[in-house]
């Protein structure tokens, strides 16, 4: 036995115990960093997407800051997570809540400091919260461009710069928008989300470049349909409710799943993730790289819209 450990098993054993070692640094360098006790804020957590996210980060062990319009919803939320299980040895802390509107300029700087007082500092926050669009330009009131555009891009970019300037103190923090397949490629009847998703895609990106140095990663999701309420509660031209659950949507991606990508991104710092199957991945290539197509296919589906809506 001896010379055989002596001989030919030790080399054996030690290659093996090498090879170990380096399959657990490669595990963990692919899936990144713990979020185990990090401080993370999640806009719109009341439901759909951001409610799931606030399961998986809860789960991983993340210090919760959730955020919403309805007290009442965010405390359904914060009763479901004490009795979710946590993630493997994870211990779970019980989350905080912050309520506030965010298309409601005076409201975000007073809450980004109650958010902050929370913890005392923030390690992710994570722009979720939004609203849809349903409509044809012609009819739309400017009003209505207005709000969609406060809730999904001037509210996130106000939190983001109120919440900003403590994470540069600390050299340390990082920002998520959940922005949308939409703010890479217009699809017809969707002006106004499909622009404040653009312009949220626009400012996430010169963020990035201006604050890399600081050691600050900005993270873009862009996500295709999800099985959310999103197209319940969208808001039509007249500002009135669409109140439809599209086909679209609840064939759509599971929340869960878009979730544990979010959690996957944010350990990886990624910076741009599109989460999308085929045909919305082909299109937004095509936008780029032979527009006059994309200009043409967009038009067609405006087209056939147009007359479904005759029909
Ligand atoms: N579902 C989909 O197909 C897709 C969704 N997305 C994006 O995912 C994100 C989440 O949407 P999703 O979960 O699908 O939809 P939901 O309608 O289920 O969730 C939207 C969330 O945003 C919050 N919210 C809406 N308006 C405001 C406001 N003025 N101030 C504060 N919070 C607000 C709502 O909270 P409350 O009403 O309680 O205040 C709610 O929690 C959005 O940014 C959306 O654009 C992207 C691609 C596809
Ligand atoms: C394989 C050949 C493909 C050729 C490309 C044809 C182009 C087809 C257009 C595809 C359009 C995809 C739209 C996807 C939109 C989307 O995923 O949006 C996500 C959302 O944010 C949903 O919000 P909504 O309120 O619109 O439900």
């Amino acid at each position: 036995m001896e010379r055989i450990m002596g001989g030919g098993m030790l080399p054996l054993v030690l290659t093996s115990v090498g090879v170990l070692l380096l399959y657990r640094i490669l595990v963990r360098l692919r899936r990144g960093a713990s979020v185990h006790g990090a401080v993370v804020v999640i806009t719109g957590a009341s439901s759909g997407l951001g409610k799931e996210c606030a399961r998986v980060f809860h789960a991983a062990g993340a210090r919760l800051v959730l955020c919403g319009r309805d007290a009442a919803r965010l405390q359904e939320v914060v009763q479901e997570l004490s009795v979710s299980p946590a993630d493997g040895q994870s211990q779970t802390f019980a989350p905080r809540t912050v309520v506030f509107n965010l298309a409601k300029a005076d409201c975000v700087e007073k809450a980004a400091q109650e958010i902050l007082k929370c913890y005392g500092h923030i390690d992710v926050l994570i722009n979720n919260a939004g609203i849809s669009y349903r409509g044809n330009i012609l009819d739309t009131n400017m009003s209505v461009q207005r709000d969609v555009m406060e809730t999904n891009y001037f509210g996130p970019i106000a939190l983001t710069q109120a919440l900003l300037p403590s994470m540069v103190q600390r050299r340390s923090g990082h920002i998520v928008v959940i922005s949308s397949v939409q703010g890479k490629i217009a699809i017809p009847y969707r002006s106004a989300y499909a622009a404040s998703k653009h312009a949220t895609q626009a400012y996430f990106d010169c963020l990035r470049a201006e604050i890399e140095h600081l050691g600050i990663p900005v993270t873009v999701i862009s996500p295709g349909y999800i099985r959310t309420n999103l197209s319940l509660n969208a808001v039509t031209g007249d500002g009135s409710k669409y109140g439809v659950l599209d086909k679209t949507t609840a064939s759509g991606w599971e929340p869960r799943d878009v979730a544990g990508a979010v959690l996957k991104a944010v350990r990886q710092k990624s910076r741009d993730v599109v989460l999308a199957g085929p045909v919305p991945t082909v299109a937004i290539y095509l936008r780029t790289l032979w527009p006059a197509l994309f200009f043409k296919l967009m038009a067609s589906r405006a087209r056939k819209e147009q007359r479904r809506k005759e029909e």
